[in-house]
């Protein structure tokens, strides 16, 4: 699946975060955003997604415009800022839960071992309002991937992990790509951009300033 943006401007506050802002996003591939704080990466992510909507230009989802002919991209995971679950449950209940909303097949075993993937044990019965900074962010990455998304957008996917987490993250990004799906990701660490991305898009005060083919 693949996703255009094509002249996107968001303005918020009569402030331009977002100015003309046109790429094209392949499927089977990381596609990376990098830039310094403020530059609009989260902001270009939530369009993408169809959380907002841009001030003008569009963007296409396969051929069909976001807002207009789709509502949401049809098949997509979203990491963005600080994962949201329901507190007072376990990691394996929310996902259970999630999976039913979003009428993803599931079977308990799926979920577990999605669970076991990102590192966290299936059976911990400790509710998701005890869990760590980097438990949470784990299940937030399980949550993204669950049901093979053909869009997978992953901001700041390494934020609060350890050393084993991010190991394991880049292995679930790798391996999710090569599936197929079309990852898009924003990181600051710069050598795992480089070790993961295929492509990278530099933001700059909410412009395109350049691509970096690898
Ligand atoms: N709801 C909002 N209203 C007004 N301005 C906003 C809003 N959300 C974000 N912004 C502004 O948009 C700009 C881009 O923010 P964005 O979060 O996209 O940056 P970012 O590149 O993701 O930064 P970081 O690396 O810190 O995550 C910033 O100047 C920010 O202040």
């Amino acid at each position: 699946m693949t996703v255009s943006v094509l002249g996107v401007t968001k303005q918020m506050g009569g402030v331009k975060v977002l100015t003309d802002v046109s790429v094209t996003l392949a499927d089977a591939q990381v596609n990376g955003f990098s830039g310094i704080n403020g530059s609009g990466k989260t902001m270009l992510m939530r369009v993408i997604a169809g959380l907002v909507r841009p001030t003008s230009g569009k963007v296409m989802i396969d051929g069909k415009e976001l807002g207009r002919q789709i509502a949401f991209p049809p098949s997509i995971g979203i990491l963005i800022e600080n994962p949201a679950f329901l507190p007072m449950r376990t990691g394996f209940e929310n996902l259970d839960i999630l999976a039913s909303i979003q009428a993803v097949a599931h079977v308990p075993s799926h979920i577990k071992e999605l669970l076991i993937s990102v590192g966290l044990d299936p059976e911990d019965r400790r509710r998701f309002s005890k869990y760590s900074l980097g438990m949470k962010q784990r299940l937030g990455i399980a949550a993204a991937i669950m049901g093979e998304p053909d869009v997978i957008i992953l901001d700041e996917p390494f934020n609060a992990l350890d050393t084993e987490g991010i190991h394991m993250v880049k292995n679930i990004i790798r391996r999710e790509a090569q599936r197929g799906a079309c990852v898009i990701l924003s990181c600051h660490d710069q050598q795992l951009m480089l070790d993961l991305a295929d492509d990278i898009h530099v933001l700059h005060e909410g412009h395109l300033v350049s691509r970096v083919l690898r």
